[in-house]
């Protein structure tokens, strides 16, 4: 069981599993199929990821042209603020971004549709995400948005400048990155 709520962005959804906790330890369904297509979450996915970041590590925004990726996303150590930014020409909410904590604690999740780019800060000393894609890894399609273009304004809780991998420190404003004029 989950409680699923609606984000701030058109299709993008917050899901908090119910977490059933005794003597042993903890279970919950991480995923479930069924409980997503109830809120048409229906396209499969087809490869899960998992990677871990230092503190002030920033990695996006990223998204794929051609292979588009819905992401389900949580965190399973630490604590990283999650953004995804709406890149659908047709969304009402084209530019607009989403942020929130997933942290291993709370063990949120952030559904977000093919069309968007994502992107995190790893805000504890070590943070593990776990995301799974509607779509393959694709090198040859994979697109950069720079973290702090002005005209998305994402407000990122960082306290000192970000470590960033070299093909991030390259990213493009918005004005001149490629968007999804298909999809929504
Ligand atoms: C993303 C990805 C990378 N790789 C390889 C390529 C490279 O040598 C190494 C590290 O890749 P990157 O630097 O692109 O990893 P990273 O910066 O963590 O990229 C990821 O960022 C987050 C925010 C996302 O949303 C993902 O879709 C993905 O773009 O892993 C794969 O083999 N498969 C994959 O799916």
């Amino acid at each position: 069981m989950m409680r699923i709520v609606h984000g701030d962005l058109p299709g993008l959804l917050v899901l908090e599993p119910r977490v059933f906790g005794d003597s042993r330890g903890f279970f919950f369904e991480s995923y479930n199929q069924n409980t997503l297509r109830q809120w048409g979450i229906v396209l499969p996915f087809v490869q899960d990821n998992h990677s871990g970041s230092r503190k002030g590590v920033l990695r996006g925004l990223h998204y794929q042209v051609g292979h588009a990726q819905g992401k389900l996303i949580r965190v399973v150590a630490g604590e990283v603020f999650d953004v995804a930014v709406d890149l659908r020409t047709k969304s009402p909410a084209f530019g607009r971004w989403f942020g929130m904590i997933l942290s291993a604690a709370e063990r949120k999740q952030i559904y977000i549709p093919p069309g968007f780019a994502h992107g995190f800060l790893t805000v504890s000393d070590w943070a593990e995400v776990l995301y799974k894609t509607t779509d393959f890894y694709a090198p040859e399609c994979e697109r950069c948005i720079i973290w702090n273009d002005p005209d998305i304004g994402i407000d990122w809780p960082l306290e000192c400048p970000p470590t960033l991998s070299s093909k991030d420190s390259e990213g493009l404003p918005l004005s001149k990155a490629d968007r999804y004029e298909d999809l929504f």
